[in-house]
């Protein structure tokens, strides 16, 4: 089956820019979702320990630029557009360009590798309210299918926990244990995500597992989770990275290889709630520690995304590891409901 688009559409979650666009940004994104002013304000501080500007948006604007030379380099004549859920570029203000363009129906790919509301669902619902926002006569727009089993996401996985493995010290590099750690998200939104449920964890314990088997076959690894919000009384998914990183210490473990599998690119959570607070975590405990890169521009990551456009245009064979198969376009409606009770 082949389908026609004019245009791709890179959809992401944005950042603040500078030290004022941070509580407009971080009311942006906890809007109408009962996150204590608490929270916000550790949040804020970390984004102002880094000037107030948050690295998604310069590794977007590398993704674009990569993803565009790409194209050109394949002669995929493709326009690529780039829109955010939650700072500039606006989804709608992107949509309002595309129809100025006169782009009829465009391919979406959302910056995110696995399904969950807050994933996968809506940024379905952030393309409508900015359909709504903008008025008729915006592109039709088609989300591409999750990828956190597409070789172009797990291979620079591979790599970076083999480079990381290398950076500890020999002697101790074969009892090291290996952790990959994802956003937490609560854990109602685990139980309702994807037919089934617990797609979201499902999901990411199969990406783990594939990345463990072909980067180090012999280790003991564990997923665990990071960068916990909401109240306090609501269940997120647990152990939090930190915790484990004690409990391991406590059962003999010296050296520890972090690996943020749920991430694409070094987002903020990767360089402080890893770089710094789990660093900190494991210096305290005297456990050696190495953190495994994240795809961000490599060129297998930048190669899949043309990938998944072809598999639509040209109807070319979706490819996957595992045992999960090629993903569904989107997380089917299922993951609507996690909307309700959070
Ligand atoms: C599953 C998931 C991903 C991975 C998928 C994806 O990549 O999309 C993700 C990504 C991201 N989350 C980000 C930032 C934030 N997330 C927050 C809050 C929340 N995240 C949640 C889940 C996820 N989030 C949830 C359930 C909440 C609670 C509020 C709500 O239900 O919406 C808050 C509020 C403050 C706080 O409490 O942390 C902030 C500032 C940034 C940008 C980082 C940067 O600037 O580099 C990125 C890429
Ligand atoms: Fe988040």
């Amino acid at each position: 089956m082949t389908e026609s688009y004019d245009a791709l559409l890179l959809l992401s979650f944005g950042g603040p820019e500078g030290p004022d666009d941070v509580m407009p940004f971080l009311r942006n994104v906890v809007r109408g979702r009962g996150v204590p002013d608490e929270r916000l304000a550790t949040v804020a501080e970390h984004y102002h320990h880094f000037g107030g500007v948050s690295p998604i948006n310069g590794q977007n604007r590398e993704l674009l630029a990569a993803i565009r030379a790409d194209f050109a380099a394949n002669g995929l004549e493709l326009p690529v557009y780039w829109g955010n859920r939650n700072w500039n570029p606006y989804l709608a203000d992107t949509l309002r360009q595309m129809r100025e363009d006169g782009i009829r129906r465009t391919l979406v790919f959302v910056t995110s590798a696995y399904c969950s509301y807050s994933s996968c669902q809506q940024y379905k619902e952030d393309l409508a309210k900015a359909h709504a926002e903008i008025g008729p006569g915006g592109p039709e727009t088609v989300v591409l299918r999750r990828f956190f089993n597409h070789p172009g996401f797990i291979e620079p996985h591979v790599d970076a926990v083999r480079g990381a493995y290398a950076s500890l010290l020999p002697a101790r590099r074969a009892k090291a244990r290996l952790v990959f750690t994802a956003h937490s998200i609560p854990s109602r939104m685990d139980a309702q995500a994807g037919p089934g449920g617990h797609l979201y964890s499902r999901q990411l314990r199969e990406a783990a597992r594939l990345v463990a088997e072909e980067a180090a076959p012999n280790a003991q690894w564990d997923l665990v989770w990071q960068s916990r919000s909401g109240p306090p009384h609501v269940p997120w998914l647990e152990p939090d990275v930190n915790d484990h990183l004690q409990a391991i210490v406590a059962d003999g473990v010296t050296d520890v290889v972090i690996s943020p599998i749920g991430f694409v690119s070094d987002h903020l959570e990767v360089l402080w709630d890893l770089d710094n607070e789990a660093k900190d975590t494991a210096y305290k405990l005297g456990l050696g520690f190495a953190r495994a890169a994240t795809p961000g521009v490599d060129r297998r990551f930048v190669e899949m995304v043309r990938e998944l456009v072809l598999e639509r245009t040209s109807g070319s064979e979706p490819r996957a590891l595992g045992t999960f198969g090629a993903g569904p376009d989107a997380c089917t409606e299922s993951c609507t409901v996690a909307l309700l009770g959070r």
